[in-house]
């Protein structure tokens, strides 16, 4: 495993990867699925596989763990050839999580996410720790959720139970095909959200199979872009495909999205926060209606007794009743700091609001970023050379206009 920290200064837990001239030839097939691909991935980093179907991004990821055999070249992990290591000692060690989660149904979430390391023999408390630090880790409160069974869990849940599991053995590398494929928009943008954060916690290499480019461009730190056949098309950061397509595939491919992901590079950490006065429930409301107006403020956020903003009234809507009532906005527009500024105008529009809260998931509330502050942004990004895209910012403003908490 290699030491040493990022340039934030975290500790880099994961290991290298590296492909060299790596291929797959299913039988009976007349073209290799994966033709002679070599890569590599830095310890520590996201990469995120995409292309069109078919082009191979499964069955390469599969080929790292060897859920498939390569027919032929060598697969280094940390510097080490695993192509001759025993596969279930290899799978031990590398976290893998698919679409549908792929949890024991019958078994709780605590006996699903100790599954490893009860092979590799550790003792109960052990596991009881990890499992206890790997569900809060991913945002699931393990009071509420460790005896659970996978079936009674959201979709969006049983993903996160699926990160967890992958996690138990604290394995280098953690592969992912179509993670959050099967889940909806805001869950998705939630599960990423989440993963961008543990990312940062655990500095693990991650390699992330996804059919969405935005996708590619929030999680990867590099986008691999393939053809058909495993062929690389461009390997480079997010920021370098948009500004230097590599070949004309590469731009008919991020096309149609290719503004979407522009919006895509910049998160909302990277915008200003205006505070917010906060509320608790049963809170006296003419003692929050004063603290509001002597900060300027004419909404509040009440927040629930752990500190997770559950609605977003106006001062009239506040001094209606007596107390700050318990009512919860299930509409609530709330964004990550690690969030896209796409991830907050969808947010923002899908709310009718004219801002987005910002909280760390699980934790603090930082304050709300206003639609004109991610506006002008966008203005900057955009600039001249992309006139006719002014009309989603004025599609924008015009949304900001019509109302919302701005
Ligand atoms: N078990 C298999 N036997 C035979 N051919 C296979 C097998 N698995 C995959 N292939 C073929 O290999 C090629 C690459 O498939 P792969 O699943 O890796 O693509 P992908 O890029 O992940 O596609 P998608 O985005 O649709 O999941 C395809 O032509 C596919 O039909």
């Amino acid at each position: 495993m290699t030491s040493g920290t990022t340039e934030s200064g975290r500790e880099i837990t994961g290991a290298s990867i590296v492909l060299d001239g790596v291929e797959k030839h299913f039988r009976g097939q007349s073209e290799p699925a994966v033709a002679e691909l070599d890569l590599e991935i830095a310890a520590g980093e996201v990469v995120a596989f995409v292309g069109p179907s078919g082009c191979g991004k499964t069955t390469t990821l599969k080929m790292i763990n060897r859920l498939i055999e390569p027919t032929s070249g060598r697969i280094l992990i940390d510097g080490r050839d695993v192509t001759g290591v025993n596969p279930d000692k290899l799978r031990q060690s590398i976290g893998y999580v698919i679409q549908s989660g792929g949890l024991f149904p019958h078994w709780t979430v605590e006996r699903n996410v100790g599954a490893i390391p009860r092979i590799l023999g550790w003792d109960k408390a052990r596991i009881a720790e990890r499992t206890e630090y790997l569900l809060e880790l991913v945002g699931l409160d393990p009071a509420e959720y460790a005896h659970r069974l996978p079936k009674d869990m959201s979709g969006g849940q049983q993903q996160r139970v699926g990160v967890a599991r992958a996690l138990a053995a604290d394995p280098p590398v953690l592969l992912m095909d179509e993670p959050f494929g099967a889940v909806d928009p805001i869950t998705r943008v939630r599960l990423q959200d989440s993963l961008i954060e543990i990312h940062k916690e655990l500095g693990k290499t991650i390699v992330v199979v996804t059919h969405d480019f935005e996708e590619a461009t929030k999680l990867g730190d590099r986008v691999l872009i393939l053809s058909k056949g495993g062929h690389i098309e461009q390997f480079a950061t997010p920021a370098e495909i948009l500004a230097t397509p590599a070949n004309e595939f590469v731009s008919e491919f991020i096309g149609s999205g290719a503004t979407l992901a522009q919006l895509s590079l910049t998160r909302v950490k990277d915008t200003e926060y205006d505070p917010v006065t906060t509320a608790r429930v049963g809170e006296s409301s003419a003692a929050v209606v004063a603290r509001a107006r002597a900060q300027g403020h004419r909404w509040v956020v009440v927040v629930d007794s752990t500190g997770v903003p559950i609605a977003w009234p106006s001062l009239d809507e506040i001094g209606a009743t007596d107390e700050v009532a318990g009512f919860v906005d299930n509409r609530l527009p709330v964004v990550a700091p690690s969030s896209t500024l796409h991830d907050a105008l969808d947010q923002m529009l899908a709310a009718s609001q004219g801002g987005a809260l910002v909280a760390v998931s699980g934790g603090p509330l930082l304050g709300w970023v206003r639609i004109g502050t991610i506006i002008e942004v966008i203005r900057g990004q955009l600039g001249d050379a992309h006139a006719d895209e002014a009309s989603y910012v004025e599609f924008a403003e015009a949304e900001a206009e019509n109302g919302g908490a701005s």
